[in-house]
């Protein structure tokens, strides 16, 4: 069972780095087994508050493409749910497949979703940068939220508009003014489990929030995702797609829901 793990992973071509990192015991993505979670009544509800004007930027970094905030005060912050401290919104990133069957991180039930978004929040609070709160156990809080194959999704469009400019790794282009809370679903019913980062350096820092109720985007949206590269322009063309880690053992660890 946990060998299948290593073996899946030592052989998925993204992740060359040792893959569950050694001794590793809360790993990310993991499946939701929704009969699993555990209901826990002491869960707030999460408070976010994002101030549209901290956008700074969207680029492709070889990995993703993400879209970065000015995270040197607190404006874009949550606060509440499983978290002791606000966390201060660094930049937000998507995981997609190659097709609609696959491409999210985790799984609910064992079902795939097309693809998931990771909002990345880190504890000003407690530490001075985001490189040392991403080496610690309660550093970081990630949000993350299903995408499905549904109706046309207008404030994804704006970023959609933007990727052929940031078609190659390494490209970039301004991006003054964007709320990344029209990317949130209606309902505030969410799973929270200790997690990682689900690429290098896979550090164990992550407080995950998974959002139960998924949103809706549309085939065209999902394949300007999927016509975004991996490599450099100039380089033989490799098409951003299945950037997804596989999934790694729950390990003793209890899925918490706040709802019932
Ligand atoms: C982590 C950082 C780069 N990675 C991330 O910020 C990151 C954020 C979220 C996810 S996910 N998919 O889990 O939401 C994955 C990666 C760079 N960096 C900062 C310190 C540091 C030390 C060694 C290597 C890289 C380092
Ligand atoms: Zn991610």
């Amino acid at each position: 069972f946990c060998c299948s793990y290593r073996l899946r992973n030592a052989l998925h071509p993204l992740w060359q780095s040792p893959l569950t990192i050694p001794g590793g015991s809360r790993q990310s993505p993991i499946n939701i087994q929704w009969r699993d979670s555990v209901y826990d009544p002491v869960l707030k509800p999460l408070k976010i508050s994002y101030d549209p004007t901290t956008c700074l930027h969207i680029w492709n970094n070889g990995y993703s493409f993400l879209v970065e905030f000015d995270d040197s005060a607190d404006k874009s912050i949550i606060v509440g749910g499983p978290l002791e401290n606000q966390y201060r919104l660094k930049q937000f990133h998507f995981h997609w497949g190659a097709i609609n069957e696959w491409g999210s991180e985790h799984t609910v039930d064992s079902k795939f979703y097309p693809a998931e978004l990771h909002l990345v929040h880190w504890n000003a609070v407690v530490y001075p940068t985001f490189e040392e709160a991403v080496m610690e156990g309660d550093g970081l809080a990630v949000i993350g939220v299903f995408l499905k194959l549904g109706a046309h999704h207008e404030g994804l469009q704006t970023l959609v508009d933007a990727l052929p400019a940031i078609k190659h790794k390494d490209t970039v282009i301004e991006f003054d003014v964007f709320d990344p809370s029209c990317l949130l679903p209606p309902c505030p019913d969410y799973w929270t489990y200790a997690g990682s980062l689900t690429t290098p350096p896979l550090t164990e820092s992550v407080t995950w929030i998974i959002k139960k109720q998924p949103i809706e985007v549309d085939e065209n949206q999902l394949e300007a995702f999927r016509m975004l590269l991996f490599t450099s322009d100039g380089e033989e063309e490799k098409r951003m797609v299945d950037n997804f880690r596989p999934l790694q053992p729950l390990m003793n660890r209890t899925v918490r829901s706040s709802f019932q």
